[in-house]
């Protein structure tokens, strides 16, 4: 059954949230009396269209629906998960949650997105407390995965686990915070970064753009990968952490940082950072900035997938809860995805060797389909390719759905022969076409063989039934 989420508040972040939730197949009911919230809501989803789908290898499930309605009752009336992103002031969210619990489901969660507020403070004059929790997400919200669940002794460990679920399940990590503080865990060292930031641009030591290069080249990209800790530990040389603390520790008592103190944001500062921003980004619209921003976010992140680390492992792991079960055909879909940026080439389009990826993807699906399966592989028989003749008919863009179609055309003892046509999901054109011989090996001897019984029943049965299409 189709789940709907009602988004309280639609600008930056609750337009990020509806695109999650609809871009995995929930429905989305969205409650914001800006009468532009269509607009804005419109724009974040056709960034999140572009970008969610290239960090998969499989297209994710249908989209469900999105509705913008007049009243928070009728917005979440029914919904299993509400999630509250309105301008961060207490008063404000707290009258929210006393309207939306008087028209909401008992058993519905309800999520804040708020960066600060302790969820204690959030349940304070509320209906049922219990029901509400803070699910703090990271901008841009449909491509980042972290949302901290912070939950005080009122949310039951029902609750709790419902909500983990429902988050894994839209592909995101839940980072439980089990005891409350002002701005979470995350949000404390992004202000202790920006306040000592703010130090050096005052003090005239550098500009934005120098700060901006001093974490891109360095730290920044340590961090994404490894985080905070496992970083300094290797720095720590074989010695590791304890020998890292008793080297580096004592430097925190220096005075490098002043992390204490935030500098007085005077109207020269203030004018002084936008100079040096627009100086620095002022050629690129806010849009522009959006894309590009979003397509390195997913480049890095499918360079973790194929590491299985950290934000890639996530998106792995939430990938295999879509793979579609492929039914026998003819023709057998086999692959099903969208053009990530990074398979563009310097010619504006699919990078020849991409079309060999895809369809070597579509015939990795076909064997699964016929049994020879990782388990199958990994107790030593496989297929590999002979030959392979690929025809380019048409140009596929960066943002494309596409499919495969696949033929078995030969299927006796150790051969297999598949034909593929690759075709834009849109409008059916077959943009290249894949004559795939392979030959079935054994891994130990490194010779072809036959497949074992039930692999080469299932080929040979393929192979009948699509040579009577
Ligand atoms: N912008 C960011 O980088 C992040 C913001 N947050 C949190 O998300 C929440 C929202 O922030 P943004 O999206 O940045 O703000 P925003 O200003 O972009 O959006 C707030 C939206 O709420 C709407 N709104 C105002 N009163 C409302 C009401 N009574 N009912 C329904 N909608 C109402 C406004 O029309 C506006 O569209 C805040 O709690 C903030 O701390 C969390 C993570 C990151
Ligand atoms: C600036 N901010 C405190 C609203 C930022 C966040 O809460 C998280 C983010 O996306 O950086």
């Amino acid at each position: 059954m189709v789940k709907t989420a009602a988004i309280i508040g639609g600008g930056v972040i609750g337009g990020g949230w509806a695109a999650r939730f609809l871009l995995n197949g929930w429905d989305v009911r969205v409650f914001d009396p800006d009468p532009e919230a269509e607009r804005k809501i419109g724009e974040v989803l056709g960034n999140a269209r572009h970008a969610l789908p290239m960090l998969y290898d499989v297209a994710l499930p249908a989209e469900g629906a999105l509705s913008f309605h007049n009243t928070m009752s009728e917005a979440v009336a029914g919904a299993s998960w509400i999630q509250e992103s309105v301008p961060e002031r207490l008063a404000l969210k707290r009258k929210v949650y006393q309207t939306l619990q008087e028209h909401c489901d008992a058993g519905a969660i309800i999520g804040s997105s708020t960066s600060g507020f302790k969820p204690s403070e959030l349940q304070g004059c509320a209906t049922r407390p219990e029901q509400i929790v803070v699910t703090h997400p990271f901008n841009p919200v449909y491509l980042l995965p972290l949302i901290e669940l912070v939950t005080t002794e009122k949310n039951s460990a029902d609750l709790v686990a419902r909500a983990s679920d429902t988050l894994t399940k839209l592909g995101l990590y839940p980072l439980h915070v089990k005891k409350e503080i002002d701005a979470h865990i995350a949000d404390r060292f992004l202000e202790a970064v920006w306040r000592e930031a703010l130090w050096l641009i005052k003090d005239g030591i550098a500009t934005t753009e120098e700060i901006d290069n001093a974490i891109r080249y360095g730290f920044g990209l340590r961090w994404g990968q490894m985080g905070l800790f496992e970083t300094y530990r290797i720095a720590g040389g074989e010695a590791g952490m304890r020998h890292f603390i008793d080297q580096f520790g004592p430097c925190l008592s220096w005075p490098w940082t002043k992390l204490m103190d935030v500098p007085e944001l005077t109207e020269d500062l203030a004018q002084m950072i936008a100079d040096q921003s627009d100086a620095q980004s002022g050629h690129l619209s806010i849009r522009e900035l959006e894309r590009k921003r979003d397509n390195n976010l997913i480049a890095m992140m499918r360079a973790l997938r194929q590491q299985g680390n950290a934000a890639g492992r996530l998106i792995n792991e939430h990938q295999v809860t879509f793979r579609p079960t492929l039914e026998d055909g003819p023709p057998i879909v086999s692959a099903r995805r969208v053009i990530p940026a990074d398979w563009t080439d310097y010619n504006g389009h699919m990078n020849e060797g991409r079309y060999g990826q895809l369809f070597s993807d579509a015939a990795d699906a076909v064997m699964t389909h016929v049994g020879a399966d990782a388990a199958y592989i990994a107790a030593g028989n496989s297929y590999f390719t002979a030959e392979t003749t690929i025809k380019f008919l048409a140009e596929a863009q960066a943002g494309e759905h596409v499919i495969v179609e696949t033929r078995v055309t030969e299927g006796a003892g150790k051969k297999l022969r598949c034909y593929h046509e690759m075709k834009r999901a849109s409008d059916g054109a077959v943009l290249a076409t894949s004559d795939q011989f392979m030959l079935h090996v054994n891994l130990e001897t490194r010779r072809s063989c036959d497949p074992l019984p039930e692999v080469l029943a299932r080929v040979e049965a393929l192979a009948t039934l699509h040579k009577e299409d």
